[in-house]
């Protein structure tokens, strides 16, 4: 097993979803086991003095990313933080607080790849990218209820930080293992959100489970609602595991198989061994969300840190 904590990034744009996929990860991995990370923590502005300075919080001067990084440094040799806070109630910086990291850390939020030094300072690195009209629900739906926000006001943030968004946030996508992109199926006019079809990019940068196995002849059923291609990601050449929001429990445990016949300790977290709670989460504005391709995301990336850690191999 490592001795030093095993360190996840997941990031993303405002609201594509880092602190829902963190909340399932953590749980299968032990809540007690992981310590995660909010990097808007590490704004160098409060809301007030961003809105004088006409900058955004998605700039990369807006953020102590020096210190960010020194504290990756820190935590990947196990040694504690001191780590500054955002308040996103009321848009102020408050007195840092003392972190000591656990065997797993988490560390979520808009810029953690932004440098090199900073992207080398993680075991697995992943991305969110929902489309951006899906990205716009749900940071409308999630400012509203949680953040004091109107409508307008999200819609209006968005549009002028789009600049932002384009040059410093989606770029960090190409220095990923995973890109994450949950999606509506074209019959889905009305989004429900537990039918979300899930396609994740796997860049060879780690070594990934043999999906290849979905595509024995012998496993053709699978095909109507999982399915392993050949793409390109940013130019380069990539495998792509997409899975329906439709798929059967059936389909799903093929896919669970291939995850546990390398660490046997996922099974109690799949419906293989009938979990009835896999995939179910809390999402940040308190409903429950619950489906095949959320939970199969989770298993993956917990299964990449259970492999980084050397654990059950
Ligand atoms: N996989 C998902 N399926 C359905 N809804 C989701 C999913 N992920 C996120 N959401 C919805 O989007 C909202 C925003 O997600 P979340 O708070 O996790 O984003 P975030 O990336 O952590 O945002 P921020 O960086 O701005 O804090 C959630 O409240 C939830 O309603
Ligand atoms: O992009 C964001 C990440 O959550 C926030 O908008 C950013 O942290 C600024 O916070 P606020 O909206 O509270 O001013």
């Amino acid at each position: 097993m490592s001795t030093r904590p095993i360190i996840l990034g997941i990031v993303g744009d405002s609201a594509a979803g880092k602190t829902t996929l963190t909340r399932g990860i953590a749980q299968i991995l032990g809540e007690e086991d992981v310590t995660v990370i909010c990097t808007d923590d590490y704004h160098r502005y409060d809301r007030k003095q961003r809105a004088e300075k006409g900058i955004s919080a998605l700039h990369p001067d807006c953020n102590y990313l020096d210190i960010m990084q020194q504290h990756l440094n820190q935590l990947r040799t196990g040694q504690p933080i001191l780590k500054p806070i955002y308040n996103h109630d009321n848009g102020m910086l408050e007195t840092p607080e003392y972190i000591k990291p656990t065997k797993f850390v988490i560390i979520e939020g808009l810029l953690g790849y932004a440098t090199r030094a900073c992207q080398d300072c993680f075991d697995v690195k992943v991305f969110l990218a929902p489309p951006e009209s899906l990205r716009t629900q749900w940071k409308v739906k999630r400012d509203t209820a949680k953040r004091g926000y109107t409508t307008e006001e999200v819609l209006e943030q968005l549009r002028k930080r789009e600049s932002d968004s384009e040059e410093f946030i989606r770029p960090q996508r190409q220095w990923t293992d995973i890109v994450v992109s949950f999606y509506p199926s074209a019959e889905q006019i009305h989004g429900n959100d537990l039918m979300l079809n899930v396609r994740l990019v796997l860049r060879p940068t780690i070594p990934h489970p043999n999906f290849t196995r979905i595509l024995d002849p012998s496993k053709s059923h699978l095909s109507s609602a999982i399915r392993l291609e050949l793409d390109r990601d940013m130019g380069k050449p990539v495998d792509v595991l997409e899975v329906d929001g439709h798929a059967t429990s059936e389909q799903v445990k093929e896919l669970e198989r291939i995850l546990c016949n390398d660490i046997p300790y996922l099974g109690k977290f799949c419906s293989l061994e009938g979990n009835q709670d896999i995939g179910k989460i809390i999402g940040t504005t308190g409903e429950t969300l619950q489906s095949y391709p959320l939970a199969l995301t989770q298993l993956l990336i917990t299964y990449h840190m259970l492999k980084a850690a050397r654990i059950y191999q």
